[in-house]
């Protein structure tokens, strides 16, 4: 069965990632692609939907954990009767074909071991031939083929391939089980112990062009590494998270298809990429979004596939249980279809952003900024889904027409401080239409606090974002209301929900979630900016509490429970604990909101 959501650590080589869990099993892998279909979908079902458990064969969850210093290389070690074992788990950077290596080490007695490899292609659907060739072990179904690499005895059992064996102090024993497309010949094997040296020397290269010197080092360094490994580096698109379906509300149905590319969430990692040094990256984001958008800017989706792809219809997997039951399992995002006015402001922001950094401006990027606020001007009057992709009916959304006007606010700065060609008078025009409107009919003044919508007494997290984008100054006391009133109704134990589902069944799904990270990490922000930097700093140190044993957060957290939901590792989360570090550490924070702040004179 599949551990606790909070069990598992990743590794990954930039184009896929593998979940861990502490027993030692792989539960997670997509192949070749981040959105390829799962060999290993035990996390979603049980064992039989595919899994790989190296462990001593006694089992159970290991002793310790962590990954090797700041790298992606993962070490689980046991301690037992018979002396104690580590595995070291890690992708190599992808040469050819992608490897997963698995890397037993004896470090004292003789532990004897059990290796269990079960291949399920096509989400736990189809059963591979498996064949013994030469010193490789192939499955082989459609056009995938996986390969196992090891001197180690194999046999097979209820169609899964078994390992037995025994490690002794000082012995290290790999297991290398590689990627290669059906029609392909076998792939050449990589060694063990070079790749693991390459690998090494990959993340340690990458941390080392980090730049934060803030407080909390470690919980920010292993946030980007996370961040990093959600990147799919051929084409420079940054992921949500790495899996699909892990429930937002046990027993499901909230279950969605992360491994895609929101604008809304790439651009959040932007931030905090360029806000500590990683330009390159930043710029790579740029060109894939550059790129994923070009056309009608009436097209601009909300999200994307890894290479800019459109189409994500979304469909369930009716042969897996879910998480913990939780069904139906979605594989592709009807998200995608939807209308999010606040994309536009987050991609105008994002761009506005590489601007104010040292990422040189293009005439491709100020063209398409200026045409999509050709299609804002004409849209921003329209109900939405809003950024929470409620699948109710649309609405005005406060957040939504906050970015819009964000948008505007960008494009004026754009030609106001960076002397660019555009309409700055009718922009300022529409900017202030919009802020007027939101004043007027998205804030509660009976309550002191803007809503989710207009006219709704429902409450909305996105609104700690106001004071960030520079709508108000965080010294406004409708931002300190506001800020006040989702402490005060929209928190369950302190941390923050992204609004009540049950409130005018606002999102038309039955059920409620739990506290989603990201707005928590807000929260801390907010809290912050109003001068309350005693309970924000509480607050963060709480939030830090929730990461697993290898730092990592998923996207929401039941309090009830003490336990991790939705999916995992999520960039929404780790992009939130780094910029709330950033924050509460002074320094430098080059987001639009301080272009504003600098501009305006607030603050
Ligand atoms: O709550 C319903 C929606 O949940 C997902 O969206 C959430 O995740 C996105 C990716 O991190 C994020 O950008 C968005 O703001 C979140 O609400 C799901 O992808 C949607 O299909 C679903 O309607």
């Amino acid at each position: 069965m599949p551990g606790r959501i909070e069990d598992y650590a990743v590794i990954g080589d930039l184009q896929t990632a593998a979940l861990v869990g502490r027993d030692g099993s792989i539960d997670w892998l997509c192949l070749p692609r981040f959105d390829s279909p799962a060999c290993f979908a035990a996390l979603l079902h049980d064992d039989s939907a595919g899994h790989w458990r190296m462990a001593p064969v006694a089992g159970g969850p290991a002793t310790r954990r962590r990954y090797q210093d700041d790298t992606l290389i993962l070490e689980t070690e046991w301690d037992t009767p018979d002396g104690t074992v580590r595995v070291i788990d890690y992708m190599p950077p992808r040469g050819k074909a992608a490897d997963v290596v698995r890397m037993v080490e004896g470090l004292s007695g003789a532990v004897p071991m059990r290796m269990d490899l079960t291949l399920r292609f096509d989400y736990g659907k189809v059963v591979p031939w498996v064949r013994r060739t030469g010193p490789d072990l192939g499955a082989i179904a459609g056009p995938d083929a996986v390969w196992l690499r090891t001197d180690i005895d194999l046999h097979g059992e209820n169609r899964t391939t078994v390992a037995e064996f025994t490690v002794r102090a000082g012995e290290r024993i790999p297991f290398v089980l590689t990627y290669q497309l059906s029609h392909l010949p076998r792939p050449q094997p990589v060694d063990a112990e070079r790749a693991l040296a390459d690998t090494e020397r990959f993340w340690r290269d990458w941390i080392g062009r980090c730049d934060y010197d803030g407080r909390w080092p470690d919980a920010v360094r292993r946030s980007l590494l996370t961040l990093k490994a959600l990147t799919y580096a051929p084409t420079g698109g940054i992921l949500a998270a790495a899996t699909t379906s892990l429930p937002e509300q046990w027993g499901g149905p909230r279950n969605w298809d992360y491994r895609y590319c929101w604008l809304r969430d790439a651009t959040f990692t932007l931030q905090a990429l360029l806000g500590t040094g990683y330009v390159a990256e930043a710029k790579a984001w740029r060109e894939w979004l550059l790129r994923a958008v070009a056309g009608d800017p009436a097209d601009l989706q909300i999200m994307y596939g890894l290479d800019g792809t459109r189409r994500l219809p979304e469909y369930e997997l009716d042969w897996l249980r879910g998480y913990e039951g939780a069904s139906p399992v979605r594989v592709g995002n009807g998200a995608a279809d939807q209308l999010q006015l606040d994309v536009w402001g987050e991609v105008l922001e994002s761009l506005h952003l590489a601007r104010e950094s040292s990422i040189t401006a293009t005439d491709t990027a100020w063209d398409l900024q200026r045409a999509l606020l050709e299609h804002l001007e004409g849209n921003w009057r329209l109900p939405d889904n809003s950024l929470w992709e409620v699948r109710g009916p649309r609405r005005h959304f406060v957040h939504s027409k906050v970015l819009a006007w964000t948008g505007f606010d960008c494009a004026i700065r754009a030609v106001e401080q960076h002397g660019l060609a555009g309409s700055a008078d009718r922009w300022r025009a529409v900017r202030d239409e919009i802020h007027a409107e939101v004043c007027a009919k998205g804030f509660d003044t009976d309550r002191n606090t803007f809503t989710q919508s207009y006219g709704s007494r429902g409450l909305d997290a996105a609104t700690l974002l106001i004071p960030r984008v520079g709508f108000l100054p965080a010294s406004d006391p409708r931002v300190i209301g506001t800020v006040d009133a989702v402490r005060n109704e929209l928190c369950e134990d302190g941390f923050v929900l992204r609004y009540r589902p049950e409130t005018e069944g606002v999102d038309g799904l039955p059920g409620t979630e739990g506290a989603f990270l990201a707005c928590t990490f807000w929260l801390v922000d907010a809290l912050d900016a109003i001068g309350r930097r005693t309970e924000a700093e509480q607050l963060f140190e709480r939030l830090l509490d929730l990461r697993n044993d290898v730092g990592l957060l998923a996207e929401e957290y039941d309090p009830a429970t003490g336990r991790h939901m939705g999916n995992t590792p999520q960039a929404f989360s780790m992009v939130g604990l780094v910029n709330s570090a950033r924050q509460l550490s002074g320094t430098t924070t080059r987001t639009s909101a301080d272009a504003t702040q600098q501009h305006t004179g607030r603050r």
